[in-house]
């Protein structure tokens, strides 16, 4: 018999398909992935979930046979890695296929950003350029030739500055460690990396030691002529100083597809005119969702024959 798999959270039903045509999947996700069912406790050997969703000790715990936590996303901030590896309890997640999509949007928002391009959308769709004449938009602030803070230089990072280098902007990163790219430009400080950048594009993990690492510091020291693109997780901006930087047009502007509390975003946020928001789809095309079921499945497939895991979460580096 096969092992009993159960789905934690929501994962999109392309996914389900794929495991349901094969293999058992219990759907705990609608009672938030909570039950007190013996049966499934003691014999659910697969879980799979998303990275944000919250998979930690007490949950871990419950399940008495636990082996496999399979993450639908890169992101792993929400599972307790740590605490599931001490139990032998293997993770795995789906990188690389999505950083494309990522890095796609990145670039996107930044641009978007900056040429105001949903502003101008909306100038000529509710007939204000009819109305106001020609030249009536406002200016914008060019793109090529700018320098962009690139904070987190691991697959995305990386794409999204080769990428903009298409754009002949100057780039520099922070990293835990340099990369082997001499045309980018290695800062070993936060704030050091904000003063040179006219973009900042946050690109790290959502770990307990990236909360708020765009905080008053870095806002400040990016300045008036700078923007924030964030495109990695919301916790790692203090979204509350953001808000204000915002408003003071202590920063010129932002463009995020992650919030601290994912969907609710403040209505401060929301009214603002200098900022872009999107709705945490960076990888939500088709064709990359596609690419991360058939990854899950994988790695589900190959734990259960018993073979090497595909993406597992590296065990060098863990939330902690
Ligand atoms: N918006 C979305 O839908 C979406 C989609 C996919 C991934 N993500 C987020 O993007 C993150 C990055 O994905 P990835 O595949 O590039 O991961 P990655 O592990 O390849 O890269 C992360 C990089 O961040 C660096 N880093 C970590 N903490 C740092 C710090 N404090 N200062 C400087 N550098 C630091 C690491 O050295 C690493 O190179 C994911 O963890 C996920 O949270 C968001
Ligand atoms: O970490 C990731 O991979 C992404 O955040 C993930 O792709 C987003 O998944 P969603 O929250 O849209 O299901």
């Amino acid at each position: 018999m096969s092992a009993l798999i159960v789905k934690q959270a929501y994962i999109p039903s392309m996914l389900e398909d794929l495991i349901n045509k094969q293999y058992k999947m219990i759907d705990l996700a609608e009672a938030q992935g909570i039950t007190d069912n013996e049966e499934i406790l003691n014999n659910t050997e697969i879980m799979i979930t998303n990275g944000e969703a919250k998979v930690g000790k007490d949950l871990i715990d419950k399940y008495n046979n636990l082996k496999l936590i399979a993450d639908f996303g890169v992101g792993y901030d929400g599972i307790d890695v740590n605490y599931a590896v001490k139990k032998g309890i293997k993770v795995t997640h789906t990188p690389g296929v999505l950083t494309d999509d990522v890095a796609d949007l990145g670039v996107g928002l930044l641009i978007a950003l900056s040429r105001e391009i949903p502003k101008a959308d909306k100038f000529v769709k509710y007939g204000k350029w009819q109305e106001l004449g020609m030249g009536s938009f406002s200016w914008t602030h060019k793109v090529s030739g700018s320098r962009v803070g690139i904070v987190g230089m691991g697959r995305i990072g990386s794409a999204i500055a080769k990428r903009l280098s298409a754009f002949d902007v100057t780039i520099g990163y922070c990293n835990q460690s340099k990369v082997d790219n001499e045309n980018y430009l290695y800062f070993s400080s936060l704030v050091d990396l904000a003063s040179f950048s006219d973009f900042l594009v946050v690109c790290v993990p959502g770990i307990k030691e990236n909360c708020h690492l765009i905080n008053k510091n870095v806002l400040k020291a990016l300045g008036a002529s700078g923007a924030l693109i964030n495109i990695s997780r919301g916790s790692v901006v203090d979204e509350e100083y953001l808000t204000g930087a915002l408003i003071n047009k202590e920063i010129r502007g932002a463009a995020l597809d992650v919030f601290e509390h994912e969907p609710y975003v403040s209505d401060k946020l929301r009214n603002l005119d200098n900022v872009i928001l999107t709705p945490h789809m960076a990888s939500a095309t088709w064709e990359t969702r596609k690419a991360m079921a058939q990854l899950v499945f994988d790695n589900v497939t190959a734990f259960i024959q018993g073979k090497e895991l595909i993406t597992p979460v590296p065990e060098c580096f863990k939330v902690k």
